[in-house]
């Protein structure tokens, strides 16, 4: 029998935090509807009024930073010093859209025989997100403000353990003065979900999520000629070369790995490190992923701490020991209990094995050695995801010339891969189409629409 509820389980200590009823059917279309009234008065306001909300959108994030951080991390295990730094970060995304807005969905005049002739980037009406657990507010926040500014309103389906998160970021936008309306929450489940993209008031969807979710949602909106956009799973490769500058990058390199417990899609997942460096680059990461604090998730020092679900733990365990019969080997951790999943440092890697085809979605690195630098590369273009690929060398002036040579959507020189408001956010492959943050991502969910004045 299906059930009608859904649970948000702490998943450090197994503690239920609270029981949610699903929306009926009913709910779902006054919802859908408010949405949709909702957009007809706020595609119409100026663009002044539409981002000076994102003043007090920021405002109110700072005011309860310890209540939504402290709420991330009991519904999802974070830790707390990460919550926090990702609520900040969504004050720099309402701060960027609140001054960068009006100008980037300024028409854009284009010459030609016409009197006028320009690009209008109209809102396409009411957008639904389906989003993930693993940023809770970050990944929700940076679909919802472009696509609000824009002048869009946003339904939101999150994931179902991070329910009470939903809910309160429905609030967050009210309590900072959005029209009731302009974001709403939708508790339902993944069958509910197919008749909300069919019906005709939803213009399009934007999802962060696994590739096997995305499949699922592109199919639904193919089906109904609904555009989307999707974020999906990520396999990135990390190039260490021979005059990689260890002492000064290796915190980048580990914390590239080991953020958030693993959990990110756009973390490097396969470390791609040349000979001559092999051995020194092992001992260093070794070291330093042994120094980290594992913890509680609400202690202020820890940096790894149990996955969000058991399940997962034992997604990664499946996912070594089936690496192992191929010959890997493990020379820290894959020691599992409940949700905790000990960081795990896998060798002898090569492709073929699930450490190196497959995202590993928890701390679990997986180190190759590559024979060059033309090897490196070739390794790290060798996956069926295309997030992003980032390289550490000096010499930046040969990785620049080897930038076509990998098809992912971002390449990051000496940096970890990471999302920034300023820059676009996305994937090739089977990371995913279309684009998140700056400019791409305001105009994703626009109707670019030509227009020709002639006397
Ligand atoms: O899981 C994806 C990571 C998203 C981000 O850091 O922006």
């Amino acid at each position: 029998m299906k059930s009608n509820t859904i649970k948000s389980i702490n998943p450090f200590n197994g503690e239920l935090i609270k029981t949610y009823e699903l929306f009926t059917d009913k709910t779902v279309e006054n919802t859908v509807n408010k949405a949709h009234e909702t957009q007809q008065d706020w595609k119409l306001l100026d663009i002044e009024d539409r981002t000076e909300l994102l003043a007090e959108l920021s405002d109110t994030l700072l005011k309860n930073k310890q209540i939504y951080a402290e709420l991330m991390t009991n519904e999802m295990g974070k830790p707390i010093s990460q919550s926090i730094a990702e609520i900040e970060k969504c004050m720099f995304l309402c701060d960027f859209y609140e001054t960068n807005s009006e100008e980037l969905l300024s028409d854009e005049i284009i010459d030609t025989e016409a009197e006028e002739s320009f690009i209008s980037y109209d809102p396409l009406g009411v957008i639904l997100g389906v989003m993930p657990w693993n940023y809770p507010f970050w990944q929700v926040m940076r679909f919802a403000v472009p696509t609000l500014m824009a002048g869009n309103t946003v339904l939101l389906k999150h994931a179902a353990n991070v329910s009470g998160c939903a809910l309160i970021l429905q609030k967050l936008f009210e309590d900072a003065g959005f029209p009731k309306g302009c974001f709403q929450t939708l508790l339902v489940n993944h069958n509910q979900i197919e008749s909300i993209i069919a019906d005709s008031r939803i213009k399009a969807v934007s999802l962060t999520g696994s590739e096997k979710a995305g499949r699922k949602i592109a199919e639904i909106a193919g089906r109904n000629l609904k555009k989307c956009v999707l974020e999906l799973g990520g396999n990135n490769a990390c190039i260490v070369l021979n005059d990689a500058d260890l002492d000064k990058h290796l915190d980048t390199i580990v914390n590239a790995r080991m953020q958030n417990t693993g959990q990110s899609c756009i973390a490097a997942k396969r470390f791609i490190v040349e000979a001559g460096i092999y051995d020194v680059f092992l001992e260093k990461f070794q070291k330093k992923v042994s120094s980290l604090k594992h913890g509680e998730p609400l202690n202020s020092k820890t940096q790894i701490t149990v996955l969000a679900r058991p399940d997962l733990a034992d997604d990664l365990q499946k996912q070594i020991n089936d690496s192992i019969e191929k010959g890997a080997k493990v020379i820290i951790g894959n020691i599992k209990k409940d949700a905790y999943f000990a960081p795990t440092i896998v060798t002898n890697v090569t492709p073929g094995m699930p450490v190196f085809d497959e995202e590993t979605f928890g701390p679990v690195a997986a180190i190759i050695k590559a024979k060059d630098v033309d090897d490196a590369y070739e390794l790290a273009a060798n996956s069926k995801l295309g997030l992003g690929t980032m390289i550490f060398s000096k010499n930046t002036n040969d990785a620049i010339d080897r930038i076509s040579s990998i098809e992912d959507g971002a390449f990051f020189v000496n940096e970890l891969v990471k999302s920034d408001p300023r820059l676009p956010f996305g994937g090739t492959k089977n990371s995913g189409y279309g684009r998140e943050l700056s400019r791409e991502g305001i105009l994703e969910f626009t109707n670019k629409k030509t227009v020709y004045v002639s006397k």
